[in-house]
Order: C-alpha cells, then sequence, then structure tokens
C-alpha cells in the first residue's frame, strides 16, 4: 500500500529468491501468485541496505513496518534496537502487523516491543484491520486503523499510507487494537467449522456476534477501549475473517468442520494464527475469570480431540441468560 502510494518502500526480505523476484519481475509468488507489484517496491535481504534506505527517507514517511508473525517479533525487535541505536534512527516510527498472544509469555505485542525497547525507541504502534494481502496488492480500497500513543507514529503511518484506496483510521487504543486483531482469527475458526459441518448462516451471524460479545470481555478486562471493538480491527476484521474464504484461519475451521485433522491442516502448509492464540487467550482469559465459551469450544477440538459437532452440542447447550451486559 505503500508504494501504492508513492512513497519509496523498501521489503526486507530473509528468502534471496523473493527478493530477486520482487526487483526483477515485480512478483512475489511465494505468498501472492502472479499478482503483479508496485515498480517502486523494491526488496533486499541485507540489514545495512535497509538502515541506508530508511535513512534516505523523507522524515514525514520514514517508518518501519514489522510484518512479522507474533512468534518472530521479539527475536525481530532484538535484532533492530542495536541497529537503530547506532544508525541514529531510534526516533523512527515502528508499527507492527501481527496478530496474536505470544507463546508462553501469553503477552501481547506491544508488551513484547515494549519489553525489548522499554524508552530506548520511543515511537512504536499497532497497524491493523480488515486487510487480506491479496486484495491490498490489487489496490482495492481497504481501511485500517493505526494504534499508538505517539502523535509521530500516527503521523507517519498516515503520511505512508494514506491515498487513494488506502485509509488510515488513528487510535489511541494499543491494547484493544490487539486484542481485537488477536481474537477475530479464533472466531473465523469457530465460523469455519459451522461452516464447514453446514450449520447455516444464522449459525455463523450468531458466532460472529457472541463471538464480538467474547472478544470486547476480554479486552475490556486486559484495558482495552469497549468501542474500540465495534470498529475497523474489531467487527472489521472479524467480519472478514469469519466469512472470507481469504482467510487462513477461516479455512482451517471449515477444514476441520469437513473432518480433517489439524495435524494434516497444518502438514499442508497452513499457517493460521489463530490455532496457537486460542490456547493462550483461553488461558489469559481464566487468569482474569472471564467467560469465552467459544474460544473454549475451538480449543477443544484443535486440542483436546472433541469432534466439532460435539463441541457445538455444548455450546449450544448452556444456560439461557441475558444478551447484554455481555458476560
Ligand atoms: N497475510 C495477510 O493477509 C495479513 C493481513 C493483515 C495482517 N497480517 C498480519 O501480519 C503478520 C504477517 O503476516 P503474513 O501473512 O505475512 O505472515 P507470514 O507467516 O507469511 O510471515 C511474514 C514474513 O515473516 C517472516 N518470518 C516468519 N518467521 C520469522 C522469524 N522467525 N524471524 C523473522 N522473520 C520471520 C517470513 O519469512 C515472511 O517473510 C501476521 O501476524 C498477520 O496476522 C497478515
Ligand atoms: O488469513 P488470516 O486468517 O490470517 O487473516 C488475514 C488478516 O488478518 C485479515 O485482516
Amino acid at each position: 500500500a505503500s508504494a501504492a502510494n508513492n512513497t519509496p518502500t523498501l521489503l526486507l526480505a530473509r528468502d534471496e529468491a523473493v527478493s530477486l523476484d520482487i526487483n526483477t519481475r515485480h512478483r512475489n509468488p511465494k505468498y501472492l501468485g502472479d499478482l503483479p507489484l508496485p515498480h517502486r517496491l523494491q526488496s533486499t535481504t541485507c540489514l545495512e541496505q535497509a538502515l541506508a534506505h530508511l535513512q534516505g527517507s523523507a522524515q514525514p514517511q520514514r517508518l518501519i513496518i514489522l510484518g512479522v508473525p507474533v512468534m518472530a517479533m521479539r527475536s525481530t525487535c532484538e535484532t533492530w534496537l542495536p541497529l537503530l541505536q547506532a544508525s541514529n534512527l531510534a526516533n523512527t516510527p515502528v508499527v507492527w502487523t501481527c496478530k496474536g498472544f505470544e507463546q508462553n509469555s501469553g503477552q501481547l505485542p506491544h508488551e513484547i516491543v515494549y519489553s525489548v525497547f522499554g524508552n530506548q525507541i520511543p515511537n512504536t504502534g499497532v497497524l491493523s484491520g480488515p486487510s487480506f494481502a491479496k486484495e491490498v496488492t490489487r489496490n482495492l480500497p481497504v481501511a485500517l486503523t493505526v494504534a499508538s500513543h505517539n502523535e509521530i507514529t500516527v503521523q507517519n503511518t498516515t503520511a505512508a499510507l494514506h491515498a487513494n484506496n488506502t485509509r488510515i483510521y488513528a487510535s489511541n487504543d494499543v491494547i484493544g487494537v490487539e486484542v481485537g486483531g488477536a481474537l477475530k482469527n479464533v472466531m473465523a475458526i469457530a465460523c469455519g467449522i459451522s461452516d464447514g459441518l453446514e450449520l447455516g448462516a444464522n449459525a455463523r451471524a450468531a458466532l460472529i456476534t457472541r463471538g464480538l460479545a467474547e472478544i470486547t470481555r476480554l479486552g475490556i478486562a486486559l484495558g482495552g477501549q469497549a468501542a474500540t471493538f465495534s470498529g475497523l480491527t474489531g467487527l472489521g476484521d472479524l467480519v472478514l475473517t469469519a466469512t472470507g474464504d481469504l482467510s487462513r484461519n477461516r479455512q482451517v475451521g471449515l477444514a476441520l468442520g469437513q473432518g480433517q485433522s489439524l495435524d494434516s491442516i497444518l502438514a499442508a502448509g497452513m499457517t493460521a494464527e489463530g490455532v496457537r492464540c486460542a490456547r493462550d487467550a483461553l488461558n489469559r482469559a481464566t487468569a482474569l475469570n472471564i467467560d469465552m465459551p467459544i474460544t473454549k469450544a475451538v480449543c477443544d477440538v484443535l486440542f483436546n480431540a472433541i469432534p466439532p459437532l460435539q463441541a457445538v452440542s455444548r455450546l449450544l447447550a448452556r444456560e439461557a441468560k441475558a444478551e447484554w451486559p455481555a458476560e
């Protein structure tokens, strides 16, 4: 999106072949099929070249986007901290796109970032919202939220990305944005399971709505703001991922509902952050005494060998209750 906005953009890749394809054929077949990429998007595998690119970027659009999964966030931050300090780039805004909790620590991405960066890299934030990469690559309309406590992070993210078909909205609710992004993946697995079992559109709508109640409950308990969960990074990303067949999390759910085992689905190379997130979210909810029945049902199917239909029956067999407050 930044390259489409004429922002000179350099993608730091780990794989030489990916980098070469982007620079020569303007394609990234490993991740994005045959979709053409803007010629302004360049790639490198060399950290020094990435730092030089940042030093040459105009200040209003200078921005680092960490586009790695949550499991790689800590090591990525640890790599960048000394490099940015040594290159006089410690004030460069850094935003991340990952959605989930860190395994073992159970930390949200901002907790990882703050624990590694401390005050040494002060301008940070999370960039999230409903955005399938393949649609962004096609430059179709998309709206995202950047949440940060620093004005410069919001300004630079907006300057780099907000144009043409990309809208950037600002928020100061880092926790709410991250919880919505993490938990929508779990609900997308739940909706995929329901659709794989052919339980119908009514069931899917119920799961989305009660899933949002569950996300909101945990999010508020963790310090998020209620309104955030009806925004782009809550309801917006939840609807996209729970209903859009481009979602890897929904695809995992669909395959489970159709009778495939988790091992065989993951062996086929499917990356779905909701699988790890479900257990971490349930652990954090249990510690806070928060009821998360849909997340619990997803964990039962994923990790406790409960057949999908039995998990659904258990969900439906719970006592009747008031819809609001969402307890
Ligand atoms: N793909 C999408 O449509 C999309 C949309 C919005 C947000 N996101 C979020 O952005 C993040 C990245 O998504 P993705 O689909 O590109 O994920 P991905 O799993 O394809 O990985 C992205 C990049 O991270 C690199 N990476 C993986 N493990 C690493 C490690 N241990 N150390 C360093 N680099 C590592 C990979 O080489 C790859 O280049 C995710 O958390 C995802 O939720 C993805
Ligand atoms: O393919 P998924 O399920 O990881 O979803 C991708 C993005 O998070 C959608 O916003």
